[in-house]
């Protein structure tokens, strides 16, 4: 497979990692541009054998696919820089949050084949969850592209576009959510007399282990906890504090914001009028 990447940050080194550890593209035929880091482009090219170039013609020549990681700011001039050099009918792959497929078909070509994802940092270790919806022109196989690509750096789902601002609150965000309640349990941690090294240890193995439950053992979340928490016991003196903390409504309101938030990313660009 031939892919073209547009912006050379943290996501698209996460899905380049992803492709090479596990064959589904070889080095020579992976092309990657950024906006002007040449040092970046040199620093992948020695991590990952791939091709760094400036050349418009020689990124959209043979490509499969092209995928699209830059920050919806520079979105609509990235697009109508590469416009002139897309093939009608060469997929097309945003990973960009908020940005919608309209407002790219608008920009590129009504019938261009496009895909919007959404995947997670989590590339980086092969286990993004990511959500991909795709418009009207992209092929059967396309499809299948698309998936091949996402699947080597994690778990993939085919939605409907208008899930995507809820997916991104969800999943794109999620391991931000994440990293603070280990932050907060990291914190405590020393707070009551254990040193961070041992903390960090059993707070990950903790993070792993109640990973693997909520995958393998069947039972749902609620089970899962009503099984730590023996009556009069600690995890229920714990568990008290943040029933009176309001921390469930907490995290609740703070997914709402993070959809808000990437509806708002789309609105905002697609206001602009294109140039
Ligand atoms: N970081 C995250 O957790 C996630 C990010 N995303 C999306 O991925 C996209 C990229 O995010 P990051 O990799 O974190 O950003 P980043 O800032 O690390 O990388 C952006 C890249 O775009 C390039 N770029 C900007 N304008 C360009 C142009 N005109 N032509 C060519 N290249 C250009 C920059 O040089 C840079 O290489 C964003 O749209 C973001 O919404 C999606 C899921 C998760
Ligand atoms: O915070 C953001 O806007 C990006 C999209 C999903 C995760 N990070």
């Amino acid at each position: 497979m031939n892919i073209s990447f547009i912006g050379a940050g943290s996501m698209a080194e996460a899905i380049i990692a992803g492709l090479i550890e596990k064959n589904i593209a070889e080095r020579k035929n992976i092309l990657v541009t950024n906006r002007e880091d040449q040092t970046k482009l040199a620093d992948l090219k020695k991590k990952y054998g791939i091709q760094p170039t400036y050349q418009m013609e020689e990124l959209m020549e043979d490509t499969d696919m092209v995928i699209f990681a830059v920050k919806p700011k520079d979105a609509a001039a990235a697009l109508k820089k590469i416009k002139p050099y897309l093939k009608e009918d060469t997929l097309f792959v945003s990973v960009m949050a908020g940005i919608s497929l309209s407002y790219m078909e608008n920009r590129l070509n009504v019938q261009q084949p496009i895909a919007r994802a959404m995947p997670n940092t989590s590339a980086s270790v092969g286990k993004s969850a990511t959500a991909i919806a795709f418009n009207d022109s992209v092929s059967k196989h396309q499809k299948q592209l698309a998936t091949t690509v996402f699947s080597s750096i994690g778990v993939t789902t085919v939605i409907e576009e208008n899930k995507l601002d809820a997916i991104t609150a969800l999943s794109g965000s999620g391991p931000a959510y994440i990293y603070y309640v280990v932050e907060a349990m990291e914190r405590s941690a020393a707070e009551i007399g254990l040193d961070a090294d041992t903390a960090k240890k059993m707070i990950l193995q903790t993070l792993v282990g109640a990973a693997e439950m909520l995958l393998t053992s069947g039972k749902e979340a609620a089970e899962l906890r009503r099984d730590v928490t023996s009556p009069g016991g600690t995890t229920e003196a714990g568990i008290e504090v943040l029933q009176k903390e309001n921390v469930q409504t907490a995290f609740m309101k703070c997914v709402k914001a993070a959809m808000e938030q990437s509806k708002k990313l789309g609105g905002m660009h697609e206001s602009k009028q294109i140039v």
